[in-house]
């Protein structure tokens, strides 16, 4: 069983505030995925950098969860991110979009099921979380 990274619940994050996860991507990273939205089958936002994993290479993998089940993936262009690296991912939204931006890029990710806060965050994968902030 995968053990599951980082998990915040009971958050209350309003649309233009910030939640900033810094950590540290692993050396032989094949993944890492940051969620957040309601709950676990509830995600505004499941942002899933691929190096090499479900058949993807070097390739960024959006996508909303409603109820249990996915929406429709949302492949990015760009990809920002190399083994080792240490980041700091910031990710806001508003009612109409979700918006990851990191040092080197911006994303954006419609706000598919209009949530109005963010209670849940998560962190899995071949990411190390060094701290976390909310401004
Ligand atoms: C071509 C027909 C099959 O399509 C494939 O269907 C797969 C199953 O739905 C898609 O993979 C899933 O995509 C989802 C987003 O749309 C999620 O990324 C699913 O992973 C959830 C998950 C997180 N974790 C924890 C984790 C996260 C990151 C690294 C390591 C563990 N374990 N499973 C992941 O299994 C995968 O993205 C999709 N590929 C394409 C090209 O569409």
């Amino acid at each position: 069983m995968e053990d599951c990274g980082l998990v915040v619940t009971q958050l209350d994050v309003e649309p233009g505030e910030c939640i900033k996860v810094k950590g540290k991507i692993q050396s032989d990273a094949k993944g890492f995925a940051v969620n957040v939205g309601k709950d676990s089958n509830t995600l505004m936002l499941h942002f899933n950098p691929r190096f090499d994993c479900h058949g993807d290479v070097n390739t960024v993998v959006c996508n909303s969860k409603e109820d249990g089940v996915w929406g429709e993936e949302d492949r990015k262009a760009e990809f920002p991110f190399q083994h080792g690296d240490k980041i700091e991912i910031c990710i806001s939204f508003d009612e109409t979009e979700a918006t990851v931006k990191l040092p080197e890029a911006e994303f954006k990710f419609p706000n598919r099921l209009g949530m109005e806060k963010i209670e849940y965050l998560a962190v899995e994968g071949d990411f190390k979380v060094k701290a976390i902030k909310f401004s």
